[in-house]
This record gives structure tokens, C-alpha cells and sequence, in this order.
């Protein structure tokens, strides 16, 4: 492998049902920045059945060309005909480094196409650097998040990164920006497809993304229990807002795995973030400190929670919640 032959930063654009996924934009705008830096391009890898129309929006968030490949295959996601997709655009176009969303989709299809392109991957990734020599660092949890491991991929291209969806920045939309649409035709091997898929059933928790919520009511044991959820709950409906929790509350079994905010849960940054009896553990607010406004209730006033608080009101989180709720109804 000649590594000067590998140029760009190639990113996967996630969309479903032909909608881009917010993550697919905030990859955009570090490859944008990235590429400023070393002097590169940015691709993004559009993969769908009749999406072609989305191209230009890409170009405005960051792309200097987009690959379109649009095709009846990709209609749906399945792994292998993506996978063969990407495959031959890496075979093609020898891009330097690829990055791709840690979503559910992202974290089947960025390892098998890493082994597929005999490279490597570092999964999950919150921070995407450039190191001295131009290579691609790439930062992740390592040991259930007791260390922060940053990882290079010295001898293969692409270098290749799922990154955690909430955790970069998408760049403000240019709708001045130029750039090429390249319609990309790809071959496939249909006999290698093992998998039909028959049916797409929606499940209830595949409709809630905290990550896209504009404002989170999260609480933690300070909540105390079943009724102090349905507090925050009634608090979350005045304020159209989506209800959150710590992990001591995702183990103790009040709310799902996808509602807990954090290292091991989702990296959120709405507009607005109220912690309701949260302790404010770094494992916790590594995962809401970028939210644009933090509104902190808790009974101690030391609390570490009020350190990265926009606001913190010293009290009792059940009745300021219902204080809360009552003024805001009316
Ligand atoms: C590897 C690892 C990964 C982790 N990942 C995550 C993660 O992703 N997300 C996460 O949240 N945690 C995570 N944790 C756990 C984290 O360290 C904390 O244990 C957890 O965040 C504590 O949750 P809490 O703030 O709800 O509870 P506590 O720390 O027990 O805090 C409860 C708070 O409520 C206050 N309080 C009590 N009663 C009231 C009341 N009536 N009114 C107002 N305030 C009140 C208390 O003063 C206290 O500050 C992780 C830990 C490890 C080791």
C-alpha cells in the first residue's frame, strides 16, 4: 500500500427513508475543518434509491464533491450491498480517510467494510484530530470510560472512524458554496447477497433520539422515583421538551438505556438542559456539558453539577418541578 497515493476525507452520509441523519452533517463539518488544515478535499458518499436531490445540501454543509450512488440496492440499508458500495468506491478513489456515524447502522457497516479494505477502524470516537506528520488521531473511550484512548492507523488507508453521533459540530449551511455532484455507478455481486429484507417494523424506541431533542428534562436520584418521573414527565409536556436521565436511574430501572445521558449513554447538546437531582459525576457531564443552557436543581449546594450550571437553584427538585410546571401551564 502506497499511502501517497490515498487523498481526502471521505464521509458516509447516513440518511433513512431519504432524510440525511444530523450525524452525516456534523461529520461534514470536522472533515470540512480538517481538510482546511491539511490542505484536502472533502467527499461525501451519498448511498440511496432516488436521494440524488439532497446532493446540493451537502455541498452547503461542507462537501467539495459528493459521490452520488443511487440505486435500487440501497433503497433500504442492508450490509452487503453497502458494503460493496463503499468497497469499490475505496478501491477507485483511494481515500485517505473515511469517516462514518456511530449510529446503529454506522457500527454494522464501518467494521465490515474496515475488514473487507483490510484497514482499521477505531470505533466510537468523540474527538477527530490531525496529528504532526497529517495523520488522522482518533479519541475514544477505552475501559467502559476510564481512559481515553487516541488512536492512529499508521500503515493503511483509509484511516477509518465511527464517530458518536452529538459530539462534533455541523458548520452553518452555505448555500454559496460550489462544489460537483459525481453520479457513481457501482457493480454488484448480487450472489453475494445473503440477506432479503422482508419487512421493517418500527419499534417505540427507535422514535426517541434524545440527541434531536431542542430540550431535555433529566433527572437522577435526587428524583427519587416512579412519581418524580412522572413529574418531570408533566414538566416535559408543558415545555414540548423530551425526558432524560441519569445512569443511576437507567440501572435502577426507571427509564431505557436510550434516554441515559453520558460517557456510556448519548452525547446531547440541545437548546436547553435541566438537571433535576443530578450529582453531576464527569462521566455524566461529559455527555451535557455543550448544551446551550444548563438550568441545575439540586438540595446540595456544592453539587458539581452547578460547576458547568448556567443556572442552579439550591432546593428540593420535586417541588421546583412542580412549581415549574404549574407557572409554565399557566
Ligand atoms: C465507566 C463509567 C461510565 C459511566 N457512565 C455514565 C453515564 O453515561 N451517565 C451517567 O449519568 N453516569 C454514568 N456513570 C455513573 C456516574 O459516575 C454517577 O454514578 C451517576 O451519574 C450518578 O447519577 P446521579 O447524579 O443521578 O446520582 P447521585 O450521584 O447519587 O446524585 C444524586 C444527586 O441528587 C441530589 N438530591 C438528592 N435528593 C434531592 C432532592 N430532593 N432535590 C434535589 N436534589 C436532590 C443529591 O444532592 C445528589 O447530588 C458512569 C460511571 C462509570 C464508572
Amino acid at each position: 500500500m502506497n499511502l501517497e497515493d490515498y487523498k481526502g476525507i471521505y464521509v458516509f452520509i447516513e440518511q433513512r427513508e431519504g432524510v440525511i441523519q444530523n450525524v452525516a452533517l456534523e461529520l461534514l463539518g470536522q472533515a470540512r475543518k480538517l481538510a482546511d488544515e491539511l490542505n484536502d478535499k472533502v467527499y461525501a458518499m451519498l448511498l440511496g434509491h432516488n436521494i440524488a436531490d439532497q446532493a446540493q445540501s451537502l455541498i452547503a454543509s461542507g462537501a467539495d464533491e459528493v459521490i452520488v450512488v443511487d440505486a435500487p440496492e440501497l433503497a433500504e440499508y442492508t450490509t452487503e450491498p453497502y458494503t460493496q458500495a463503499i468497497c469499490q468506491i475505496i478501491e477507485d478513489r483511494k481515500p485517505e480517510s473515511m469517516l462514518i456515524g456511530a449510529t446503529t447502522l454506522g457500527r454494522d457497516l464501518g467494521p465490515r467494510v474496515s475488514a473487507r479494505a483490510a484497514t482499521g477502524l477505531t470505533a466510537d470516537c468523540t474527538k477527530i484530530e490531525i496529528g504532526k506528520k497529517g495523520e488522522l488521531l482518533m479519541t475514544r473511550p477505552a475501559f467502559g470510560g476510564n481512559l481515553m484512548a487516541t488512536i492512529a492507523c499508521k500503515n493503511h488507508r483509509p484511516q477509518m472512524g465511527t464517530v458518536r453521533p452529538g459530539v462534533l459540530f455541523a458548520m452553518d449551511a452555505d448555500e454559496n458554496r460550489t462544489g460537483e455532484v459525481v453520479n457513481y455507478e457501482v457493480k454488484f455481486n448480487t450472489a453475494k447477497f445473503k440477506v432479503k429484507l422482508l419487512e421493517t417494523v418500527k419499534k417505540d424506541t427507535d422514535l426517541i433520539d434524545i440527541t434531536e431533542a431542542r430540550i431535555l428534562v433529566s433527572g437522577g436520584r435526587g428524583i427519587g422515583n416512579e412519581e418524580g418521573f412522572k413529574a418531570m414527565d408533566g414538566l416535559a409536556q408543558t415545555l414540548e421538551a423530551e425526558v432524560s436521565a441519569s445512569r443511576a436511574m437507567v440501572d435502577a430501572g426507571y427509564i431505557g438505556h436510550e434516554r441515559q445521558v453520558g460517557q456510556t449513554g448519548k452525547t446531547v447538546r440541545p437548546d436547553l438542559y435541566f438537571a433535576f437531582g443530578i450529582s453531576g459525576a464527569i462521566q455524566h457531564v461529559a455527555g451535557m456539558e455543550e448544551s446551550d443552557l444548563i438550568i441545575a436543581v439540586n438540595k446540595d449546594k456544592d453539587a458539581p453539577i452547578f460547576q458547568v450550571a448556567d443556572l442552579g437553584i439550591v432546593g428540593d427538585a420535586k417541588q421546583i418541578i412542580k412549581k415549574l410546571t404549574e407557572r409554565l401551564e399557566k
